[in-house]
């Protein structure tokens, strides 16, 4: 069964281990009578008081600091109360206790202090402060990105999403959409003047500029989704190609064993990288040849799996094996088989490796090839090239200022309003428009666009028509 929302809930809201400080908080509906027999007083709102701790003997648990915050000036909305302490897991847990027990004790008549008091689930004080309408949607999984951030870029966007930088763009959409279905809702209401009428009313224009909008905040949101999410590099080739030389090298440490037997790597190895703050989950295969041999078979086909599931796969050629006609026909076989494998949109970087040790002859083999890339890894001559090439098919546009942290839920969302809107915008300009059809295609842009923030409101939609707009006239 779900815990109910409406349950007080309680837990230690700082990391477990140890810490100079630590946090316990409970979160619901009339805490007060709690804080009374915890704190054995009032306290002022909002305001810190440093208290002995007492266990229900009246045995000291710890000196801290009693923070009381009543509903709605919370983190939640509703009556906070935080006991600060000493940080040890023992301190906590014995507080924390104290909450649950303290809570059960009678007040007047057959209630008790505070009823119900419970351990939080995970989230469940954020989900709170949404749902008591504190922050939306985005925001909420904005503090989730905060607390998850691995590099300073991710960490400043997402507190950027979390003050409401993205929600007040998808605001913004919403605002003209909602002001175009306005128009075109009260339009199906006279059916005899309706191009006419939207067309006075720039009803196109109106479509256009919001799709310039959309476009814009899409782009940001990829940026942002990108910062956050990082893409998956498979690095394929032959064995012996110097495909763990290559992740050792970009990872700056030996991670993937090298060595000059061809088909040493038999399992995948997996390293995250970062260039510009934009993590790269980098994906060293097995080598890819014909083999009888049984682990090394089941090598190459986790690797196709990898490649299969890859944002962009790094083909590796070792340059100095140009001229073997064999090693050749075995390369043109991989470059088949990924072709047949990848969906189009997924790039394939050439890369040529060992230009340390490659004839000029075996240099002149990648000449200019657009994309692709030469290098060394060992040497590391040619990597930086490697990276701006992963940047630039990654989608990267040098960190634009003000970037807000996004997720792959919301550019899928935002894709899905463009695609609405393009269905809107060919219904518009139709010779025989359909007016019912125009208006379903935004109410469903604006169910996306609300899936961001959390918000359905296709009622106070309803609102706004009348509220604004004179049917009688
Ligand atoms: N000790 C402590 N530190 C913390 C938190 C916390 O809950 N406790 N936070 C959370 O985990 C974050 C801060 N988030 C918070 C968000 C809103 C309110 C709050 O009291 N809001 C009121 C008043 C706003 C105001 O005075 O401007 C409100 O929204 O009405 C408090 C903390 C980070 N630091
Ligand atoms: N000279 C030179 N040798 C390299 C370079 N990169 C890799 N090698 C050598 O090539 C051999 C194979 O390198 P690996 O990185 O193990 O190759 P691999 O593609 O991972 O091989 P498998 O695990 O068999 O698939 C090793 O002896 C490396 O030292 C390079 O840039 N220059």
């Amino acid at each position: 069964m779900l815990p109910r929302h409406n349950d007080p809930i309680a837990a230690i809201a700082t990391a477990p281990g140890r810490g100079a400080v630590g946090i316990v908080r409970v979160s619901g509906k009339g805490v007060a009578p709690l804080v009374r027999v915890l704190c054995g007083r009032d306290l002022k709102p909002r305001e810190a008081t440093y208290l002995p701790l007492r266990d229900a003997a009246g045995g000291p648990i710890d000196h801290g600091l009693a923070l009381f915050f009543p509903a709605p000036h919370s983190y939640t909305g509703e009556d906070v109360l935080e006991l600060q302490a000493h940080g040890g897991p023992v301190v906590l847990q014995l507080l924390l206790a104290r909450c649950l027990e303290a809570a059960q004790e009678p007040l007047e008549g057959h209630r008790s202090v505070l009823p119900g008091l419970r351990l939080a689930q995970p989230g469940e004080f954020t989900e709170r402060a949404f749902l008591n309408d504190k922050i939306d949607l985005a925001q909420a999984e904005a503090i989730a990105d905060l607390i998850d951030a691995s590099t300073e870029a991710a960490a400043r966007s997402a507190s950027r999403s979390l003050s409401g930088a993205f929600s007040e763009e998808i605001h913004g959409l919403r605002d003209a959409l909602v002001h175009l279905r306005m128009l075109v809702e009260a339009t199906l209401d006279f059916p005899e003047e309706e191009i006419d009428f939207l067309q006075k009313a720039d009803a196109s224009g109106q479509l256009a500029r919001l799709r310039g909008k959309l476009d814009q905040v899409l782009s940001r949101a990829h940026q942002g989704a990108l910062l956050r999410e990082g893409i998956k590099v498979v690095i394929a080739g032959q064995p012996n190609a110097g495909k763990s030389s290559l992740l050792n090298a970009l990872a700056g440490a030996e991670l993937a064993i090298v060595t000059p037997i061809a088909g040493t790597t038999r399992d995948k190895v997996q390293q995250t990288i970062q260039i510009e703050g934009v993590p790269l989950h980098v994906i060293d295969t097995a080598g890819l040849r014909e083999s009888s041999d049984e682990v090394e078979r089941i090598g190459i086909a986790r690797a196709w799996d990898e490649i299969a599931a890859a944002d962009a796969v790094l083909f590796l050629h070792d340059l100095t094996r140009m001229g073997d006609n064999d090693y050749l026909a075995a390369d043109a076989a991989i470059a088949e088989t990924l072709a047949q494998k990848l969906p189009g949109q997924v790039p394939v970087i050439d890369v040529w490796n060992k230009t340390d040790r490659a004839e000029p002859a075996q240099l002149q083999v990648h000449g200019g090839r657009e994309g692709s890339v030469a290098l060394s890894a060992r040497t590391g001559d040619g990597l930086d090239a490697l990276r701006r090439r992963l940047l630039d098919v990654a989608g990267w546009q040098s960190a634009p200022e003000g970037l807000y942290l996004a997720r792959a839920r919301h550019v899928e969302a935002l894709q899905a309003v463009a695609a609405h809107l393009e269905e809107a915008e060919l219904q518009l300009a139709a010779q025989a428009a359909h007016l019912d059809l125009l208006a379903e295609e935004l109410r469903l842009a604006q169910v996306s666009l609300n899936s961001i923030t959390g918000e359905f409101s296709s009622d106070d939609l309803l609102g706004v028509i009348f509220s604004s707009f004179c049917i009688g006239k």
